[in-house]
């Protein structure tokens, strides 16, 4: 590992760290604003750099993947079985780099802390503590690896072996571990999970920048090609750690994820909340066909969606109303959508119907929308105060009572909605000021009595067959 990484730049090393087993350390001053490390977000030619990469991962199991792939666990998921596929090869190839990266990785047992890892006893408290399900994520796994048990690891154990040197590889117990460590050291960037040596090793500062692209240059620079950077948020002596953000996510998320929480994502309550469009709605066909071709320039939308309810907990600032995400309110209109509203479910209003739902639509559909948002996180507060307090780990604790902070702004803040829902504007107010008719109107008007109008005809209101 050494020899690459004086190619790749001088300013850090890995080593032991107070923060969290390994780390980068500085082996230079570098100045605040200074990149510290530069690295391809892509697998360079000669195959030396393992960036591990959708793609690659792809190209790796081109021979045994249907093109029809599809997974529950995404592109952590293929990027879990391209790290086994070079913990089973990458031993018999001699590349020092790769060995080197592979055997710095933490071991299973050094994962405990990894929820994936936790007692069932504990995993079922935190599936209490938080509407972030620790259950969901586990069987999503565990349907993909029996996918890929039964149609490709069974059927070569030679290429798919279950354990290497004793170690779990390519079985259940070597899949939750590539999982864990793929999700706790893959960083989101140029549109895709990428999980880039060394930059790994990197631990998390709240105060710290985030991994960001930019044209790559230097020693991995060719056209077009991208780098992950590091950038150093201070300065930096020599033998400090370095460090980088693992950015804003809730604390669900970084449990779920790094396996800790920091101290920055207590500052702002997170919780979720899943809805379904009604599998019994008479107008379900239509609701799924605008959700799948004409929620514009948005990818085809499930019939389920997961949104965040997010509440600051740091008191004097203006975002501590729990209001809910916009796209939220506008899912939730189109599955209430119904009785006299039903209306803009006709062909003619098909490519703006969507938009419609950005604003309110009617009293009783609006009133629809708030009450299933009380009700779902009445619920989940409900299961919340089910666990008793002194039951698994403090961060549970910790985790249900700032999802907790976050459901009650919620109720709180539909609540006041509940209550000022004769004040909103309404689509048929809206409509009728587009149209001009929202005043007043009274035979006299001059104007209301064209030349095109015969004697005795008027243009009263409703009379018209305006396309509604
Ligand atoms: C990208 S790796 C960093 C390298 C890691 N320390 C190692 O030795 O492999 C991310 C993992 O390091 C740990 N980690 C990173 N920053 C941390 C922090 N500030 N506090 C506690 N653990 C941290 C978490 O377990 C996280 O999942």
């Amino acid at each position: 590992m050494q020899e690459s990484q004086k190619r790749l730049g001088n300013k850090v090393k890995i080593g032991p760290t107070t923060t969290h087993r390994l780390g980068l350390i500085a082996t230079e001053r570098i100045a605040k604003g200074q990149v510290i490390l530069s690295l391809p977000c892509e697998n360079n030619n000669d195959d030396t750099f393992p960036v591990l990469t959708v793609m690659t991962a792809k190209q790796v199991f081109q021979d045994v993947l249907p093109d029809s792939f599809d997974s529950w666990t995404g592109d952590a998921g293929l990027l879990a079985m391209l790290l086994l596929h070079h913990v089973a090869h990458d031993a018999n190839t001699p590349m020092p780099f790769r060995t080197a990266w592979l055997q710095a990785l933490p071991t299973m047992e050094e994962m405990t802390h990894h929820p994936y890892f936790w007692s069932e006893a504990d995993q079922e408290v935190l599936q209490m503590s938080s509407t972030n399900k620790i259950y969901q994520r586990l069987d999503d796994m565990e349907e993909d690896f029996a996918w890929w048990k039964k149609q490709v690891l069974d059927v070569n154990r030679q290429r798919f072996p279950e354990s290497v040197h004793d170690q779990p590889c390519f079985s259940w117990t070597g899949f939750q571990w590539a999982m864990a460590v793929i999700q706790s050291r893959s960083f989101f960037l140029d549109g895709a999970l990428r999980c880039i040596p060394l930059l790994d090793m990197c631990n998390h500062d709240d105060a710290a920048e985030e991994i960001q692209t930019a044209s790559a240059g230097g020693f991995f620079g060719s056209g077009g090609n991208k780098n992950a950077q590091l950038i150093a948020d201070r300065n930096y002596e020599v033998g400090q750690e370095v460090f980088c953000s693992y950015g804003p996510k809730s604390a669900a998320d970084y449990l779920l994820e790094h396996g800790f929480c920091p101290e920055q994502c207590w500052k702002t309550a997170v919780s979720e909340l899943t809805f379904e469009l009604d599998p019994n709605d008479r107008f379900r066909d239509d609701k799924l066909d605008i959700l799948e071709f004409e929620t514009y320039d948005q990818a085809p939308m499930d019939p389920v969606q997961t949104f965040d309810v997010v509440s600051s907990t740091s008191t004097g600032t203006t975002q501590t109303d729990g209001s809910p995400d916009p796209a939220m309110m506008q899912f939730l209109r189109l599955c209430k959508l119904g009785s006299t509203d039903a209306f803009l479910l006709e062909s003619i209003f098909r490519k703006d119907v969507w938009g419609f739902m950005a604003l309110p639509v009617s009293e009783s559909n609006e009133l629809a929308v708030v009450n299933t948002i009380a009700e779902t996180c009445q619920r989940a507060l409900d299961e919340f105060n089910e666990c008793a307090d002194d039951r698994g780990p403090e961060v549970c604790k910790k985790l249900r009572q700032a999802e907790t902070w976050a459901l009650s702004k919620t109720i709180a803040f539909v609540q006041r909605e509940k209550e000022a829902l004769d004040l909103k504007e309404y689509y048929q107010e809206r409509r009728l000021k587009d149209l001009g008719l929202d005043s007043e109107w009274s035979p006299e008007d001059d104007d209301m009595v064209g030349d095109d109008l015969s004697f005795g005809q008027t243009r009263a209101p409703g009379g018209a067959d305006y396309d509604w």
